[in-house]
């Protein structure tokens, strides 16, 4: 019998696409091997009338899937990085992370080509409480209400009307063949992207050395000093991607640059910093970034929050 790798997966048509993204990739790279996917219903879909933050938090859509690894059903499981917590249960590892789609936030609308344009006190619909942070600092006018569910559901809700306009990540609608929903693009330096937006990666089981050499080989270099500074920003803050964090790190293979900032959900306060050095620093400039937000008023803000 040949060698049969299985990676876990959410059932949302996003999950699926990014655990089908890489078993292709993996299927081509190791021809010899069967790669399959393990299909799993998660609370995370199952439970769509509560805020996240409620229901959770930290680790929420990770949690099954681990579960299957664990349990030897399942070798993987492929993760958007913006929704892996800082901080793996013990006896999990995420080695490799591929190559990032688009990082950045994306303004959706049936009316409305900008975040700018909109009416004064138009309703804009999101759960992200960075989100949120960033689209109250730009404009404080406007209304935040809740929106939760897959893409496609948000997307729903925007068209019957419930909002004048959403903030999903544009990375997401690339991926569904949803692009042509974007009506702009925010800036990164409108809406500083949450850590790891864009970026997938892969868990395993910490000492499972072999699955850990079939997927190296789809290790993208330059995303992972990217991640790794990002990632060490929430390290230090302890955050997930339910928190209103943001972090998003750009760099030419010697030097890097990171960008930070936590704000309070409702835009009154927004605490930002950045720092560059050397890409071999990665991680240790993600902790110093951090500890010069939390001294610059982010420790009150994260407090506030609970
Ligand atoms: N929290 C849900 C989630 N996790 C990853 C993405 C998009 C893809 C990515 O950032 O890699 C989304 C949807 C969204 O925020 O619009």
């Amino acid at each position: 019998m040949s060698k049969t790798l299985r990676i876990a997966t959410r059932q949302s048509q996003l999950a699926m696409w990014q655990a089908e993204h890489v078993q292709v990739r993996l299927q081509t790279a190791l021809p010899e091997i069967d790669v399959v996917l393990l299909p799993i219903r998660t609370e995370g879909d199952r439970v769509l009338d509560r805020p996240l933050a409620e229901i959770g938090g930290k680790g929420l859509f990770l949690k099954e899937l681990e579960a299957a690894i664990a349990a030897g059903e399942a070798d993987m499981a492929v993760h958007s990085m913006k929704d892996v917590p800082a901080e793996l249960p013990p006896g999990f590892a995420l080695p490799t992370v591929l190559a990032p789609g688009s990082p950045l936030d994306a303004f959706v609308s049936n009316h409305y080509d900008t975040l700018e344009s909109l009416p004064d006190g138009a309703r804009v619909g999101t759960s992200s409480l960075r989100r949120a942070a960033m689209i109250k600092h730009l404009r404080p006018d406007l209304e935040i209400l809740s929106l939760r569910g897959n893409v496609q559901t948000r997307l729903a809700k925007l068209d019957r009307g419930d909002f004048d306009a959403i903030v999903l990540a544009c990375a997401g609608l690339e991926r569904l063949e949803l692009a042509s929903r974007i009506a702009s693009e925010l800036t990164i330096e409108q809406s500083l992207p949450a850590i790891g937006q864009g970026v997938l990666g892969i868990e395993i089981r910490a000492d499972d050395d072999e699955t850990a050499a079939h997927i190296a080989a789809l290790d993208d270099e330059y995303t992972h000093i990217r991640i790794d500074a990002e990632r060490a920003v929430n390290a230090r803050l302890e955050g997930s991607c339910h928190l209103p964090i943001a972090a998003h790190a750009v760099h030419d293979g010697q030097t890097l640059r990171l960008r930070a900032c936590v704000g309070k959900p409702d835009g009154s306060v927004m605490v930002r910093d950045e720092i560059s050095g050397p890409t071999g620093e990665a991680a240790e400039l993600g902790h110093r970034l951090a500890d010069r937000l939390l001294a610059a008023g982010a420790d009150k803000i994260l407090a506030d929050l609970g």
